[in-house]
């Protein structure tokens, strides 16, 4: 019997979904990749096969479908026509974070999901979301199990120091230390790295994770060494809308001079921060690229500066850096932005050859450039189908 597994990305306003088809014998493979976007305004449902082929269109009126447990229901109506003689066997889903209790995927169960619900306020802008597609799908179909993959999960084997907050000890005990994030994507580039290139198997590699949360990861022998996000998602890189790594003073004066609370702090710093903050015009890197406001050309610069000043970071806690590798929306598609961290390295002896770069070729690194640089498409939803299948047979 060929198994079917729903793998499902929830955000803010979309629903990232996969369906793989798992015939037991190597990695599940996608059959269908789609997402429902505009959840909250004016729903739209794309789906493509395997070629990137469409395969359906819908959009809702504003209104007229609001609520996710009717999209969810109509989702996997429309998946149910299509599997084609497969078996809906599980729902994978990418679950932000994962606290202190979870190195490892977990099968949802009422506990395990009351439980989640408590690490929320670790990542507002992404665990309701994420729950809350666990919860409708729970809804629609009882039956169907589901499994939690975490993205805190990879970076839990990391030196202890990686971990740690210098603050009194009852706090770290209680759980307030660095978690990383973005562990699924790790996961995959740590496992697809050695395919494309045998030699670094055992390497200290630095990844850039860049899309709309961005963040980088030290690898070394594909283990997480360190990161650069820490507790929550707010670490680390400045992000499309997120500040990154900040003074803990400045939230003490927003609280004291400002008059800010909780709340206002947590909009200003995950939601009006980060790029859109500094540019004033988008949190969009692509239209950052285009604009000729010198305020958009600063948010990109500032974004180099730091991506470049991290890759030194992650190459100390490693003791070297062997290889540089990019990926996630902005990583796998931006040039310039590849083009600007590169230049930045160059004191490492980093060069890249711009036609490669241009072509967003797989090694884009110069003949002489002292370590390689590599392009390389994550896939998250490829390791929550794994992942899932792994946990269903545990
Ligand atoms: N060709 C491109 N050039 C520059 N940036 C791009 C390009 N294509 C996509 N992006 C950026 O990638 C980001 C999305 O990355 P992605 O990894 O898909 O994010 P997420 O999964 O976190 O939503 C967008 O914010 C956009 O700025
Ligand atoms: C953890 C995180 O930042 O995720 P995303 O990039 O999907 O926002
Ligand atoms: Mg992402």
């Amino acid at each position: 019997m060929t198994k079917a597994i729903l793998v499902i990305n929830a955000g803010s306003s979309s629903l990232k979904f996969s369906v793989f088809r798992d015939s037991g014998a190597g990695d599940p493979v996608a059959a269908i990749n789609g997402q429902i976007s505009g959840i909250g305004t004016a729903p739209v449902f794309e789906a493509k096969d395997i070629d990137r082929k469409p395969l359906e269109g819908k959009a809702w009126q504003p209104g007229e479908a609001s609520d996710r447990t009717a999209l969810l229901a109509y989702l996997l109506d429309w998946i149910e026509a299509r599997l084609d003689g497969a078996t809906l066997v599980a729902a994978g889903h990418r679950v932000v974070h994962g606290g202190i209790r979870h190195a490892a995927p977990v099968r949802i169960t009422p506990a395990v999901l009351d439980e989640l619900e408590g690490l929320v306020p670790l990542a507002p802008l992404h665990q309701p979301h994420n729950l809350a597609a666990i919860r409708a799908l729970a809804e629609a179909h009882p039956e169907l199990p589901q499994v939690a993959c975490f993205d805190t999960a990879f970076h839990r084997g990391q030196p202890w120091q990686a971990g740690m907050f210098a603050i009194p000890r009852d706090l770290t005990d209680e759980g307030v230390r660095r978690y990383g994030f973005h562990g699924l994507s790790y996961e995959y580039i740590a496992r697809r790295l050695p395919e494309i290139a045998p030699e670094l198997a055992d390497a200290r590699v630095v990844v850039a994770h860049l899309g709309s949360g961005a963040s980088m990861c030290a690898l070394h022998a594909g283990r997480s060494m360190d990161s650069t996000m820490g507790f929550t998602a707010l670490d680390g890189l400045p992000m499309g809308t997120r500040c990154g790594a900040i003074d803990p003073g400045v939230l003490i004066y927003l609280m004291r001079e400002k008059g800010m609370d909780a709340g206002a702090i947590e909009k200003l710093l995950y939601n009006k921060s980060g790029l859109l903050g500094v540019s004033g015009v988008s949190n969009d890197m692509r239209a950052l690229l285009e604009s000729a406001d010198p305020h958009a050309q600063e948010a990109v610069e500032l974004f180099g500066f730091r991506i470049a000043k991290e890759t030194g970071a992650l190459a100390s806690s490693m003791g070297g850096i062997d290889a540089l590798v990019f990926t996630a929306g902005i990583g796998e598609r931006s040039a310039p932005v590849r083009a600007l961290v590169a230049e930045k390295l160059a004191w490492l002896g980093v060069s890249i050859d711009a036609a490669a770069n241009t072509a967003n070729a797989a090694k884009i690194s110069s003949g002489d450039s002292r370590i390689p640089v590599y392009v390389i498409p994550t896939d998250e939803e490829r390791m929550i189908a794994l992942h899932t299948r792994n946990a269903l047979a545990a």
